[in-house]
């Protein structure tokens, strides 16, 4: 499949998808959300693939929407066309795990891009940011949203109310990163932690990816009472037992995926 906004390769069971507008510093227009998505569905169909990783170039994972597309849309274009969340939740629907490597900036639509997905690798090089409100606007892809949950109100607050941006240390402290890498081994780091995620079981890799995910939608007993169930549930996988077998026996396990 071709795509005119992105690159996409697989490295073994990883699914590596670039974003690839380097003279706009790959701000998100609507081209670019359709290969990503368009990217996303073959990945999923691909059974030799385990897990994908999303990133961008070293001067920036993305600069957020277009601005230059979006900026002569009228409120019933967007209204109409329920911009900007057409296409762009594609990530967060994937059942497949999809980590962020993020490197230079990741403003606005590429800060909420990035958390879309499960989690963030950060170069030591990256800026996150929600500066809508430098423009006249405030974000539209969860940017108020999600980054309250990441931060918490005090530095979400700030950061849409003012525009400023954070460096990758602050992110990291903050929680909205997972780790920091340098920014010569950022993808190299990236692929092999999907490369170890995409090694262990599919089906219990998507459980547990689910009820992370629940935590974020439901009560705490909820969501306990929603872990406990899907926990039992792993002990009717092949690969439960595979893996309980392997630690006895104290060999490596070999998932089936079943
Ligand atoms: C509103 C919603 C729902 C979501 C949004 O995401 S709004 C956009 C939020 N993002 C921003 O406001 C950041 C905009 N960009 C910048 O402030 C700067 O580009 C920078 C600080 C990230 C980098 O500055 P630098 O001086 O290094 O580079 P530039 O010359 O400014 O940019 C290079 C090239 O890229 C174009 N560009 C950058 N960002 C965007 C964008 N978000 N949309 C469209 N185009 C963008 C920039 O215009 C320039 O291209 P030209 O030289 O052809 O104008």
């Amino acid at each position: 499949m071709a795509y005119e906004f992105i690159l996409v390769e697989t490295r073994g069971p990883v699914g590596l998808i670039t974003l690839n507008r380097p003279k706009a510093l790959n701000a998100l227009c609507a081209g670019l959300i359709a290969d990503l998505g368009k990217a996303l569905d073959d990945m999923e169909a691909d059974d030799n693939i385990g897990a994908i990783v999303l990133t961008g170039s070293e001067k920036a994972f993305a600069a957020g929407a277009d601005i230059k597309e979006m900026s002569g849309k009228s409120y019933m274009d967007v209204y109409l066309q329920d911009f900007i969340t057409k296409g762009w939740e594609r990530v967060t629907t994937c059942r497949k795990p999809v980590i962020a490597a993020v490197s230079g900036y990741a403003l606005g639509g590429g800060c909420e891009m990035a958390m879309m997905c499960d989690f963030i690798l950060a170069a030591e090089t990256a800026k996150f940011g929600q500066p809508e409100i430098t423009i006249g606007t405030i974000p539209g892809a969860g940017g108020t949203q999600r980054l309250t949950r990441f931060v918490g109100k005090s530095k979400a607050m700030e950061m849409n109310l003012t525009g400023r941006i954070m460096d990758a240390e602050e992110a990291e402290r903050a929680g909205l990163v997972s780790r920091i890498i340098p920014a010569t081994e950022l993808i190299s780091e990236a692929v092999a932690t999907a490369e170890k995620i995409a090694g262990l079981s599919r089906p219990v890799v998507m459980m547990a990816k689910e009820c992370v995910n629940k935590a974020y939608e439901t009560t705490l007993s909820e969501g306990v009472k929603f872990e406990r169930r899907v926990f039992h549930s792993t002990f009717a996988t092949e690969d439960q037992k595979e893996g309980m077998a392997a630690f006895v026996e104290k060999r490596t396990p070999n998932f089936k995926n079943r």
